[in-house]
């Protein structure tokens, strides 16, 4: 049965390699995919992992229609084995109910890969959407990790070099980045609620203790 795939975690943990992979696996096997993506840091129309691959890919701009797209590859005689998504917390949800219909409709598997909550860790409404129609979640077996040694579990926005909670929902980014620009860092939900990022913890541990005031 095809199916609809979710694969999700923090930034950072592997999505777009293990993307990458899944393609590359099925291309050697001749299976021809289609490769959607949104935003990537690599610019339009790339699917980019930091380990260095970077493939073509289609830029599923907003109030594109994902089905009919593809509908309309396959009736000028292309052929269309499997689908890849990559970004997929930045599509609108009725983008995912489109990717739900090809698999229903279309008979392909989908493999949607995204972060699941933003910098707030609220919910990506493409992420909510597909958590709503996935037939299945998966969780990326390498694990992100927080400074603290714990399992990252959210992402941390940084805006010149500090710890932010308001601001728009998509700012395209990167971790590791200079502490000028907008940044990411992925950190366990304990720190995340005490918005300890790395800086922030190593600046703690710099700050003199306080003295004990001796007793005359
Ligand atoms: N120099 C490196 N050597 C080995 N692995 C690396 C290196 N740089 C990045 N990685 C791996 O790549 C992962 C990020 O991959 P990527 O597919 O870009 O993540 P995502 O799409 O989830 O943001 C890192 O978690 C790490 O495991
Ligand atoms: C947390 C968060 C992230 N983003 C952006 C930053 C990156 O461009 C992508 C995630 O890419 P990755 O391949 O998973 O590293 O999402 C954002 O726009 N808003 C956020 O809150």
């Amino acid at each position: 049965m095809p199916e609809l795939v979710f694969f999700s975690g923090t930034m950072d943990c592997g999505k777009s390699t293990l993307a990458l992979q899944i393609g590359h696996n099925r291309s050697a096997r001749g299976l021809q995919g289609v490769i959607f993506t949104r935003d990537d840091r690599a610019g339009e129309g790339k699917l980019s992992s930091r380990l260095g691959l970077v493939t073509e890919a289609v830029e599923a701009r907003p109030g594109m229609d994902l089905y009919g797209y593809l509908v309309g590859q396959m009736s000028k005689g292309a052929k269309v084995d499997y689908v890849i998504v990559d970004e997929a917390q930045f599509l609108a949800p009725d983008q995912i109910d489109q990717l739900a219909r090809v698999v229903d409709d279309l008979d392909l598997d989908v493999f949607a890969f995204g972060i699941t909550t933003d910098f707030r860790t609220k919910l990506f409404p493409g992420s909510q959407r597909l958590i709503e129609l996935a037939d299945r979640i998966e969780t990326l077996q390498v694990e992100a990790m927080c400074w603290c040694g714990a399992r990252a579990t959210h992402n941390a926005r940084t805006v010149g070099g500090e710890m932010v909670v308001e601001g728009e929902q998509v700012v395209v980014g990167d971790v590791n980045r200079s502490s000028e620009e907008v940044g990411y860092e992925v950190l366990c939900r304990r720190h995340h609620r005490r918005r300890m990022t790395s800086a922030a913890a190593h600046a703690a541990a710099l700050s003199p203790d306080v003295l004990p005031v001796n007793p005359a």
